[in-house]
């Protein structure tokens, strides 16, 4: 089966009661259309998957983000390919997070990851992520 090496952004704020929040968005097209997902995409040849982050935000959400610690490699078995996804912690360095791609964005505390329909291959990182976060905060 062909591998797929995509990486997504888990960006991370505070909310005004000082809660961690995650941005989520809803994919506006192609076979996973209506799922939610961390924005990124696929890397291409050449790039570290820093960059390919980057790069993939300021295209998708016309925002810089700077990019933090590897969170998780997510490895997950689609009908039609492998997905290998690296997730990297990161927050908003200028932007407004401009839905260029994207059908609906959800910022999500903790207790409302499970709100949204994720796409198969992040549920057990949402898992992770909301352990990680109950034990911050
Ligand atoms: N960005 C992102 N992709 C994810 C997540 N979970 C998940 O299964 N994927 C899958 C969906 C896609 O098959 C692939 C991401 O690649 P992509 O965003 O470039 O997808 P695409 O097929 O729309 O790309 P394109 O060829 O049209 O440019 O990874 C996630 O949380 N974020």
């Amino acid at each position: 089966m062909k591998t797929v090496k995509v990486v997504a952004a888990i960006i991370k704020a505070v909310n005004e009661n000082g809660e961690t929040i995650i941005f989520a968005t809803q994919r506006g097209y192609g076979d996973f259309k209506g799922g939610w997902e961390f924005p990124g995409g696929k890397i291409e040849s050449g790039e570290t998957p820093q960059e390919a982050l980057k790069r993939e935000i300021i295209e998708e959400l016309d925002t810089e983000v700077s990019v933090g610690e590897l969170m998780d490699t997510v490895e997950y078995n689609y009908p039609q390919f492998h997905l290998s996804m690296d997730c990297f912690w990161c927050q908003i360095v200028r932007g407004n997070l401009v839905l260029k791609e994207h059908e609906a964005a959800r910022w999500l505390t903790k207790d409302e990851l499970n709100n949204v329909e994720w796409l198969p291959a992040d549920i057990t990182l949402i898992e992770k992520i909301r352990n990680l976060l109950s034990m911050t905060r």
